[in-house]
């Protein structure tokens, strides 16, 4: 209990404490960010944050008042407003002993920039920003596939589909661009196979440590 307090106000703190190492993964819905961040975690050790799952376990949890919010804007393939998504991101950081993070599909607009900047950046060591580059059919048909295999998904619809590769072709490649100036963009082939892919990565995350 004393370790886990000194580990969460050492990191508030910010005094001596190394900074929570992140990486944020991004590429297009289906890009396959879920399934390398898996890997990510077994080879390397980091902790996988899905700003998607924390917002969908948000929406899921009984009284939750920002459920319906959440689920509109799920369904219709927008952005959450960054104060939740954030709050949720710093919360799951914190309940965390880790302190090296996958940050998987965030920040996809401005909005989640400058949230991100306000409140977060200076408290983290960014280490890198790995893009998943994913043409948009290939991208949609695995998304469709996994809707049909079941996913339970609200957005793994053709008509969600659509509007969430909208979203992601208008709102989230300005962020890789943004940090693509700054070069911090590890940008990967995500059209081959997982295994193809990941050797990619693999390269990519043994020259980070
Ligand atoms: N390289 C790949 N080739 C074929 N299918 C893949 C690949 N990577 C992931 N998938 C499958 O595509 C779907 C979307 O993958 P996922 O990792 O959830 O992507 P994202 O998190 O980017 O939406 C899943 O059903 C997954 O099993
Ligand atoms: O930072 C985020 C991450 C996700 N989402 C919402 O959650 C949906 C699903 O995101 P997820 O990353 O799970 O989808 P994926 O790209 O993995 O298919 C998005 O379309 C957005 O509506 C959001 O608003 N902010
Ligand atoms: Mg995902």
């Amino acid at each position: 209990m004393f370790i886990r307090f000194l580990s969460v106000s050492c990191r508030t703190a910010m005094s001596a404490c190394q900074k929570p190492k992140v990486v944020f993964v991004l590429g297009s819905p289906g890009a396959g960010k879920g399934t390398q961040c898996k890997n990510i975690v077994d080879e390397f050790g980091y902790v996988h944050l899905s700003a998607g799952d924390l917002l969908r376990e948000e929406r899921n949890k009984p009284g939750s008042q920002y459920g319906e919010l959440i689920e509109s804007h799920i369904r219709n393939g927008s952005i959450v407003p960054v104060a939740i998504t954030c709050s949720l991101i710093e919360k799951a950081m914190n309940d965390s002993p880790a302190n090296k993070f996958l940050i998987d599909g965030f920040p996809r607009n401005k909005e989640n920039l400058s949230g991100w900047a306000e409140s977060m950046a200076d408290k983290v060591d960014l280490q890198a920003v790995l893009f998943l580059d994913c043409p948009e059919e290939v991208s949609t048909k695995r998304c469709l596939d996994r809707g049909a295999q079941g996913s339970g998904r609200s957005d793994d619809n053709p008509e969600s589909l659509k509007k969430r590769f909208h979203t992601y072709m208008n709102d989230t490649m300005p962020i890789i661009e943004h940090y693509e100036k700054q070069s911090v963009v590890r940008k990967v082939d995500a059209e081959r196979s997982p295994a193809q892919v990941f050797e990619d990565i693999k390269d990519i995350f043994n020259a980070l440590q």
